[in-house]
């Protein structure tokens, strides 16, 4: 199992640590445009595989994309994040171009992978894969939810004064500070709902603590975050490379699923060897469904700022 790593910035890196710690991939390769960059981080991480007690081997890549060829999985972390007080969606106009021009250089040296993308606005940039790649939509994943969903479950373990593992959650809809629809209404303490142990009001900010999760960290770091970010991309790599058919929230192409047509959001998948295996289509309130078409109309609204 080959898997490369587009951005040996701090998303990327982070994500290569915690597949490397995860042992199940052979081979690593990070790959970014700054020189010896990407080859220094490799370097660095292997020099941990002997205290870490991994095999799988890491190397870098300036910009060389045959490193890359035949990888199973790819994924996306290129480009810039956000500083504090700006939105993802002000990251467009980088972010697209170096989108648009990695995955077309990944593709042509691994015809048959799946491409995991990261950067940010990451719906629209997985949109933007969509447009200008032509892959099938099984082979391409944003990542949004799964992060979403683990600082949700961060903000209710918080709320219940409960170790996090006694805590359930998803978040699906856009990976945005506006857009995340936290599923507070299906959310468990050892499968008992959470609405039975805190108020309307503890879960509204429960709510808006998860939709503000990023803008929160990139505030207090000066950039966005990337333990939580990189440990989530390893969850889905595995997944897929593992077969394991784990449901995760993930962007996806939307083709009537959940009334939604053309534009990729957050939504249950499940992951297995052939990327997403399935869409899971779940039943939601009336307020859930509102939340949803409205984060819906957000993503879509700057999906139109592309230049397709
Ligand atoms: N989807 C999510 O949940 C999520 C989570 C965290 C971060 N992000 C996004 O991931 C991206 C990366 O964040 P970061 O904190 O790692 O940033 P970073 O600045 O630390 O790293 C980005 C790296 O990309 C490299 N790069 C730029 N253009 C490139 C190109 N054309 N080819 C190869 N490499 C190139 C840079 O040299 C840099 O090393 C940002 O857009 C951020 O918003 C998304
Ligand atoms: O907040 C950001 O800009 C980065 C990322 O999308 C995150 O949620 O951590």
């Amino acid at each position: 199992m080959k898997v490369t790593v587009v951005g040996a910035g701090a998303v990327g890196a982070s994500c290569a640590e915690y597949i490397a710690i995860k042992d199940f991939a052979s081979e690593v390769v990070i790959l970014d445009i700054k020189e010896g960059f990407a080859e220094g981080k490799a370097m660095d991480l292997m020099q941990t595989a002997s205290l870490n007690s991994f095999d799988t081997k890491i190397t870098g890549s300036t910009n060389d994309y045959s490193k890359t060829a035949d990888s199973d999985i790819c994924v996306i972390t290129s480009g810039i994040p956000r500083k504090p007080g700006m939105t993802r969606e002000e990251l467009i106009g980088i972010n697209a171009g170096i989108v648009k021009t990695v995955s077309a250089s990944l593709i042509a040296h691994s015809p048959n992978t799946i491409i995991i993308v990261v950067s940010n606005p990451m719906d629209t940039m997985t949109y933007l894969v969509h447009k200008t790649t032509g892959l099938p939509k099984n082979r391409i994943i944003g990542m949004g939810g799964a992060l979403d969903s683990a600082r949700f479950k961060y903000r209710l373990a918080e709320a219940l004064n409960a170790p996090i593992s006694d805590v359930d959650g998803m978040v699906i809809g856009g990976h945005s500070d506006k857009g995340m629809v936290p599923l507070t209404a299906h959310a468990t303490r050892n499968s008992i709902k959470v609405t039975e142990f805190l108020s309307k009001e503890r879960l509204e900010q429960v709510t808006e603590d998860t939709k503000v999760g990023g803008a929160t960290l990139t505030k207090l770091l000066g950039t966005s975050a990337w333990y939580a970010p990189g440990a989530a991309v390893s969850g889905l790599v595995q997944a897929i490379a593992c077969d394991q058919k784990k449901m995760f929230p993930c962007s996806t192409l939307l083709e009537g699923e959940y009334g939604l047509n053309d534009l990729c959001i957050g939504v249950p998948v499940i992951l297995g060897k052939n990327g997403i295996e399935s869409i899971v289509e779940i039943k939601l309130s009336d307020a859930e469904k509102a939340h949803m078409q409205e984060s819906a109309k957000g993503v879509k609204a700057t999906n139109g700022l592309l230049e397709l």
